[in-house]
């Protein structure tokens, strides 16, 4: 797809990685392409593989096979070099309850040996200000709402300016509010150039909150593009209301199509549903509608109807999704 072509190039790149547990493969040889400045959505279902991904991708696992680069570089080969560049939000760093948000950011801080200690203070102060937490960085991390810790884990990966930002499933198990707070947070990672690595096993979050998708089943990465790419990809389908069902069906065929059977009865018993899955580049329903007309069809009704991302979703994983959240 366009993502290797993308101007900047890619922030994540692996070739046919793969991971396996036993005999079991969690992550069954995929090839990741992550454009620089993207919010990429890693979405599948629960036990997909994304977790996984993600943490071999951070050097928290070793793959089995594959390449892996990140931020143009070798991975896990240049792990150290990388780090610093990249800021992660898995499985959520342990708070101090009892201590500020504040306070237990500049602790998470002091561990980071490439933060510099003179500009501590204030990069706390920015980090907190960031993820909206400026007005709650004196109050004790106990008292914080689940999204306002979510939010807090994530202040913890700005500490540092971030080519990458790595979230793993940032709003489960948050309520609406938290919801929103973090998907809106996600979306503005992006400003300054970083690139939003996120899973989620929610479509409509990932509609949200991501310009680019990869849809991972089993393992396999099954899907990959922009989200305009994933639904340009779906079904279309025309549908006809007329009662001269025969020669509609002759018209669309003498177009290339393959017409469906007549489908029920319109709103009158002589009517029918004749139909066609727009399957052939250049015929547009425009095209049909003038073929029709030209070759004496009375067009009581025309739809086109696409397949939404929930259906081409359910076509690639042959599962359902969760899609609200
Ligand atoms: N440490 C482990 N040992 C054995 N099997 C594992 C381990 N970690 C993950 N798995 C298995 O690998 C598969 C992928 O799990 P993974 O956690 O990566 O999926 P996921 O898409 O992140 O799902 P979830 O959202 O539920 O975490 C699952 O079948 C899981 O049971």
């Amino acid at each position: 797809m366009t993502a290797a072509a993308a101007p900047g190039g890619l922030a994540i790149e692996t070739h046919r990685l793969s991971k396996h547990f036993g005999q079991r493969a969690a992550v069954d040889g995929i090839d990741l392409a992550v454009p620089r400045g993207s919010v990429y959505g890693f979405l599948g279902p629960n036990g997909s593989g994304k977790t996984t991904t993600i943490r071999v991708l951070l050097g928290l696992a070793a793959a089995d096979h594959g390449d892996i680069r990140v931020l143009g570089r070798e991975m896990p080969r240049e792990l150290a070099g990388v780090l610093p560049e990249v800021g992660a939000l898995v499985e959520g760093p342990a708070f101090y309850p009892f201590l500020s948000g504040a306070a237990n950011l500049s602790r998470l801080d002091t561990a980071d040996r490439h933060a510099s200690p003179a500009s501590r203070r204030r990069r706390v102060g920015e980090a907190l200000e960031r993820v909206g937490l400026a007005h709650a960085a004196g109050k004790k991390v106990h008292a914080y709402s689940l999204g306002m810790k979510q939010r807090l884990g994530i202040a913890n990966a700005l500490l540092r300016p971030r080519e990458l930002l790595v979230l793993d499933e940032p709003s489960n198990g948050l309520d609406p509010q938290g919801t929103r707070e973090v998907r809106h947070l996600v979306r503005s990672l992006t400003e300054g150039g970083a690139t939003v690595f996120v899973s989620s096993h929610l479509l409509a979050e990932v509609e949200q909150m991501c310009t680019h998708v990869g849809v991972m089943s089993a393992g396999r990465l099954v899907a990959q593009g922009t989200l305009n790419e994933l639904r340009a990809a779906g079904r279309t389908r025309v549908q006809v209301l007329t009662p001269d069902a025969g020669t509609a069906s002759r018209v669309l065929a003498g177009l290339g199509l393959e017409p469906g059977l007549p489908e029920g009865s319109g709103a009158r018993p002589a009517e029918a549903l004749v139909w066609a899955e727009l399957a052939r580049p250049g015929v547009e329903p425009e095209t049909i509608v003038a073929a029709l007309v030209a070759g004496g069809v009375r067009v009581r009704g025309f739809s086109v109807e696409r397949s939404s991302l929930e259906e081409r979703f359910v076509s690639l994983t042959g599962e359902g999704f969760d899609v609200v959240g």
